[in-house]
């Protein structure tokens, strides 16, 4: 259950990077969306005390991969994955079919392993390797991917959102990320701490990224229009929220369609009931397409100023926005660096990259308490605190 952003975060999950990371090289990092070769152990450390940090809050973490393994042990979360990471079109049927009914057959860890991490051809288990009849084996490099690895899994934001006590699956918007969901959906259905939980969207709907979903207040959305989700994306998924009585409003709020702005959560967050960090350089700009349910028609008014239009949705006289007050460079400089995307653990409580001085500082004489955590290689992903995160339950806002 989640209807804020700042509620008290009971539940969180998150994903330690892993051997997907081993996965990036020079090569193929642009194409994986990172923006080099981060040292794994490292992002580990930073990563462990990340979940550290949340838990000395009193923050239950769930890991992804140990989720992951324990739905694995069902055998249709397993047909899920394996579907999802087999391709019969890169593969050709042969090696498909025999990879699919090996993986069917390896324990849960290691099938986890797999569809995070991906496999080379390398890697295929001899039987597939030696198998005279796949061209396709013959063809390719060792080291070309049968499974293609999910280094982005760790922006666990991205591939799940819960609204209310649904969660909706997300469709994402890139190639390197799309078989994200095929997991998160896998556990959602089928471990058992989530049995019986209910959805929001559907499957196979136009691009939405958890990114640009942001929770203002219960029943008032805000959705993120750019890079990743669409016009047609915001819509559906709106319309899906109202149908299923989980918003009133929600305020489609386009954002330039660049990298260093590929989610409305790159930009902004909350960081207390009535207050957001933003970007100064669109705090002018920044604007939202008011969308409200009708009977069974919805309305679209604007655009206006999004600090207005939030505030009006919210039902409150004003959106604080907290000034950094920053030169334009350095401005620019903490939000490539994440400055902006901050999670919150309560009202006014948010883990912050401590990389990012200024800004921390500036949210500080705020008011707001800063939970600093390092984040010198987990950002080469570019993503910070709340990108890491996918809260299941928050205590709800009075
Ligand atoms: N919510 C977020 O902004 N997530 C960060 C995702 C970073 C990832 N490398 C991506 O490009 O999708």
């Amino acid at each position: 259950m989640v209807d804020s952003e700042v509620g008290a975060l009971r539940t969180v999950m998150l994903h330690r990077p892993g051997a997907e990371l081993q996965r990036l090289t020079p090569r193929n990092n642009d194409q994986l969306l990172f923006d080099g070769v981060p040292w794994v152990s490292r992002a580990q450390e930073e990563h462990d005390a990340f979940a550290e940090v949340l838990r000395g809050r009193g923050v239950e973490v769930l890991l992804l991969a140990e989720v992951l393994t324990e739905a694995l042990a069902v055998d249709a979360a397993r047909a899920v994955g394996v579907a999802a990471a087999v391709d019969a079109l890169r593969l050709g049927h042969g090696l498909a079919d025999a990879l699919s009914a090996h993986l069917l057959d390896v324990s849960p860890a290691e099938l986890a392993d797999v569809l995070t991490a991906g496999m080379t051809f390398d890697e295929l288990p001899v039987a597939e390797r030696t198998a005279g009849v796949s061209l396709v084996r013959r063809m390719h490099h060792g080291s070309d991917f049968v499974v293609d690895p999910l280094p982005n899994l760790m922006f666990t934001r991205d591939s799940s959102v819960w609204v209310g006590d649904r969660v909706a699956i997300t469709s994402l918007a890139l190639p390197a990320r799309r078989r994200e969901t095929s997991l998160t959906d896998l556990i959602y259905a089928h471990h058992p701490r989530f049995a019986g939980t209910a959805r929001a969207y559907g499957h196979a709907q136009a691009p939405v990224e958890g990114g640009d979903v942001l929770l203002l207040a219960p029943g008032v959305l805000a959705i993120g229009v750019g890079e990743r989700t669409t016009p047609a994306g915001a819509e559906s998924f709106a319309r899906s929220a109202f149908a299923d009585g989980l918003a009133h409003t929600v305020l489609a709020v386009p954002i330039a369609q660049e990298r260093a702005s590929m989610h409305l959560d790159t930009v902004c967050t909350m960081v207390d009931r009535d207050a957001v960090v933003m970007y100064p350089a669109i705090q002018d700009t920044l604007s939202a397409f008011t969308i409200r349910a009708d009977g069974d028609h919805v309305t679209v008014a604007g655009p206006a100023p999004f600090v207005e239009a939030a505030a009006d949705a919210m039902g409150i006289d004003k959106l604080r926005v907290i000034d950094t007050g920053l030169d334009p460079v350095t401005a620019e400089r903490e939000q490539w660096d994440d400055g902006n995307n901050t999670l919150a653990v309560a009202p006014g409580v948010v883990v912050a990259y401590e990389r990012n001085v200024r800004t921390n500082a500036r949210l500080e004489d705020a008011g707001i308490e800063v939970l600093p955590i390092a984040g010198s290689e987990l950002g080469s992903g570019r993503g910070g605190p709340r990108c890491m995160s996918c809260p299941v339950s928050r205590d709800p806002l009075d």
